[in-house]
């Protein structure tokens, strides 16, 4: 069996998190961007990670947040790691890992061959890659869009830090997406939804199975 980390996405709820540690999960993610339908308050967030147990790694999804914002969520809520999802530069990610002093992952959009060397620039500034579908022009949101790219594009291809595969993952497809990348971390957010925003228990226990369930992956 493989051993792939999970990391579920846009936890609302106390029955959320309940879900995520039953199957298994290693990190757990809330979501601080209005626009979407798993955004949550500060205080939800915080009410949520104090009850969580310690094992499960909690993760902020922040949009372009200034410093304000991060100061607010680091605050009141318990975290592990800062999950940037927006048009961050190499040089901000440098300046919020060093002001907040947290892990910082950030998502790099994949789409083409052309978004490759992104991954390699992030890879020198962040702790992790998160490494995602590219929303299209007109998406309302940069990420949460259940939108796969072509994995070939990073079959093989290795980062010298961490990373962790999302966009469009769902319990019928993870198995596929691990085997043919390698990924030895995988992110989901709409894959295990019955509707936008609202989690459903029996996705996440299927997610996570399938996710480990694959027999043999090609690490290099
Ligand atoms: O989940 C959201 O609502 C979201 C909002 C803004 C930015 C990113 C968001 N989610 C992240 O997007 C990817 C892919 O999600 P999906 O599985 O395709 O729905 C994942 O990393 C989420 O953390």
């Amino acid at each position: 069996m493989a051993d792939v980390r999970v990391k579920i996405c846009g936890l609302k709820t106390p029955g959320d998190v309940e879900a995520a540690v039953a199957a298994g999960a290693a990190y757990c993610g809330f979501v601080f961007f209005p626009k979407s339908p798993r955004n949550i308050p500060i205080a939800t967030a915080r009410d949520l990670a104090v009850t969580a147990p310690s094992g499960l790694a909690k993760v902020a999804l922040v949009v372009d947040a200034d410093d304000a914002l991060l100061r607010q969520i680091l605050a009141e809520v318990p975290l592990d790691m800062l999950q940037l999802h927006g048009r961050e530069t190499p040089e901000r990610v440098t300046e919020i890992r060093a002001r907040f002093g947290l892990p910082v992952m950030k998502a790099v959009g994949v789409a083409t061959e052309d978004d490759l060397p992104k991954l390699g620039l992030y890879a020198q500034v962040a702790d992790q890659l998160l490494i995602d579908a590219k929303p299209p022009k007109d998406a309302a949101l940069p990420g949460g869009n259940g939108l796969a790219f072509d994995w070939r594009l990073i079959a093989g291809r290795r980062w010298p830090k961490p990373w962790m595969l999302a966009g469009g993952l769902t319990p019928e497809n993870v198995d596929r997406a691990v085997a043919m990348t390698g990924a030895a971390q995988i992110d989901v957010s709409s894959g295990v939804e019955s509707a936008p925003g609202v989690k459903d228990p029996a996705r996440i226990a299927a997610f996570v199975r399938a996710a480990q369930g694959v027999e043999s992956v090609p690490r290099l």
